[in-house]
């Protein structure tokens, strides 16, 4: 019920727009079931009038409004249902946009600490139960209780002591189905959550298939899958073993109600007090009323199914990015001179105890090359996340023209700062739609004259449709050097001030590494550039280098002094 709650909450407001959907949705098919019920009425008229009299005459005139009323509830339940269905997925498609444009404003920190397949799960299928839910679950509610209510006006207006009778076991189908609804949620939780184990094991698997051949681990991934895919099984087994046991329980009660009816209907005929077309109406009405009993039980099973997908999204909207806008942020609205300053950086990563950086101190001025060095793992890559605002720092501050970049927007600091990281992020659209990503609405000139100076127009050259030919996902159908070459031209488009080089070198033979060395050069040229590398090849001559030390393991009090002394960056 919390969880039921809790989600109405947070995702109601997100229907505003497209709730006259759902109320025609609603209106419309509790219209078809009145059709219903007055259909069942002129049965029974006809069954009394014209049956049992054997009297042909008064047959046409309720045989034409059975027609009619056909019509008429086929018509409105067709439009309820199309309805129903428009308002569902706009409402889905408003989620799906909301949880994953929350998604967007969370550090890199977050995917970093997540298995990929299980967010994906999230923003597909716990979604989609949310909706089902908050959607068209409510739209089923609320026209399964009109259906209820109107059946069973309709038995107690032809014979209110046979209802009553009947209403005697409503009770015994509330107790069903709440006994049902507590052990289904239990059991949908977990499938929620082995769905999501099992989508990250395909990600994983999938995205590094090549790792997994050339390792022979393919049995190895397959025996994991299987593994994810047994849980996935047993849990939904759980949950078909209640979803169908449930079906023939309530029909045993509905059964035992039946015959009491008929037993007690025939009783009643035979004294002269009800009439056959009588009786057939009343069971008829049932007919249609047991169903509808029955489905208000489905329904509080698929909303528990729904509450524990839905649990799994609140958890990811309720998570605060760890870095945001301050209050006043400036927005930059001209384009920075790019002078950057470090002053007594330091930085621990979130769930990390020691710190990757301490009393770090440089500063670069415009348009100069700093060359960032130091032993692997000893936080070059963090500096350049730090700079981004991927993180803030937990001690000093970093300076962009002199302001604390704290005090800048992220994306007007962004705008500012370009990086090309280690493993060369590509999309799997079109060499174009890459190079122009940085920028969106680039003129196809501009594109190419970034092509040109990055050394990468006379390959796109070569490619079957130039700089329309798809590049595959992540750029996997290029090289890697085509793979940086583009990333290049990507950042001389988005021509921003300020540069970080992560290892462009990273994984490039020496040949390569020289022909990206001049792209690169053109690149740099005129903007304050961070170039971290522990590869001296491409440290051009002359340059600064600020030379990081790791901070020591053990840290006793005074060793942290003498560490804090020994890890300050010095220019070399
Ligand atoms: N998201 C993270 N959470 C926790 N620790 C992290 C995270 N990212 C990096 N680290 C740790 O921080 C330290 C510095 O990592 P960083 O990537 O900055 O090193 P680096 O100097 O760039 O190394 P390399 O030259 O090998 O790329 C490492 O010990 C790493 O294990």
């Amino acid at each position: 019920m919390v969880s039921i709650r809790r989600t109405f909450r947070e995702f109601w407001p997100q229907t505003h727009g497209i709730r006259r959907f759902l109320v025609a949705g609603c209106v419309l098919a509790i219209v078809a079931a009145v059709c219903e019920v007055v259909t069942i009425g002129l049965f029974g008229f006809i069954v009394d009038e014209v049956l049992s009299r054997q009297d042909l005459g008064a047959f046409w005139m309720p045989a034409l409004g059975w027609l009619g009323l056909a019509a008429v509830s086929g018509l409105v339940s067709f439009a309820g249902a199309y309805l129903t269905s428009v308002g569902g997925e706009r409402f889905l498609l408003r989620l799906r946009d909301r949880v994953f444009r929350h998604v967007q404003t969370l550090t890199p920190d977050f995917f970093d600490n997540r298995r990929l397949g299980d967010l994906m799960a999230r923003l597909t299928d716990d979604i989609e139960a949310i909706e089902e839910l908050v959607g068209t679950g409510l739209v089923k509610l609320f026209t399964t209780l009109a259906s209820v209510v109107f059946f069973s006006a309709a038995a107690f207006y032809v014979r209110w002591d046979l209802a009553l009778l009947t209403f005697l076991l409503v009770p015994a189908f509330l107790v069903v189905s709440k006994v049902f609804a507590s052990r289904f949620r239990t059991a949908a939780a977990r499938e929620r959550l082995s769905n999501g184990a099992m989508n990250s094991v395909i990600e994983e698997s999938l995205s590094n298939q090549s790792l997994v051949q050339s390792y022979n681990r393919q049995d190895a991934e397959a025996e994991r899958l299987h593994s994810e895919g047994r849980t996935w099984l047993r849990a939904n087994v759980a949950q078909a073993w209640l979803s169908s046991l449930y079906g023939p329980v309530v029909q045993v009660i509905e059964t035992v109600c039946l015959i009491a009816i008929l037993g007690f209907g025939a009783w009643e005929i035979a004294s002269g007090r009800l009439t056959i077309g009588g009786l057939l109406a009343f069971a008829a009405y049932l007919a249609y009323l047991y169903p509808a009993v029955q489905s208000l039980g489905q329904i509080a099973l698929t909303v528990s199914e729904a509450a524990a997908g839905s649990d799994r999204v609140i958890e990811i909207l309720r998570t605060r990015p760890a870095v945001t806008d301050r209050e006043g942020a400036v927005h930059l609205t001209r384009r920075s001179e790019g002078r950057i300053e470090f002053q007594g950086v330091g930085f621990t990563y979130p769930n990390r105890t020691r710190p990757t950086l301490r009393d770090l101190s440089f500063a670069v001025e415009p348009g100069e090359l700093v060359v960032c060095t130091g032993p692997s793992g000893v936080g070059k890559s963090t500096l350049a996340k730090l700079l981004l605002r991927f993180y803030d720092p937990t001690a000093g501050r970093i300076l962009l023209d002199g302001t604390d970049i704290r005090d800048l927007t992220r994306e007007s600091l962004r705008d500012n700062v370009t990086i090309l990281q280690q493993e060369n992020l590509l999309f799997s659209g079109t060499v174009r739609e890459n190079i122009a990503y940085g920028s969106p609405g680039a003129e196809l000139d501009d594109i190419v004259r970034a092509a040109v100076l990055a050394d990468v127009h006379d390959f796109v050259g070569t490619l079957p449709l130039g700089y329309e030919t798809p590049i595959g996902q992540r750029g996997r159908l290029m090289s890697g050097g085509q793979r940086q070459r583009i990333a290049i031209a990507r950042a001389i488009l988005r021509d921003a001030p300020v540069l970080v080089l992560d290892e462009p070198m990273t994984g490039l033979d020496t040949l390569t590494a020289a022909r990206i060395m001049e792209p690169l050069n053109r690149l740099m040229s005129g903007r304050t550039t961070i170039l971290i590398t522990h590869d001296l090849r491409s440290v051009p001559e002359g340059a600064r280098q600020v030379v990081l030390e790791p901070v020591p393991r053990r840290s006793g009090r005074i060793r942290i002094r003498s560490a804090a002394r020994r890890s300050m960056a010095r220019p070399g």
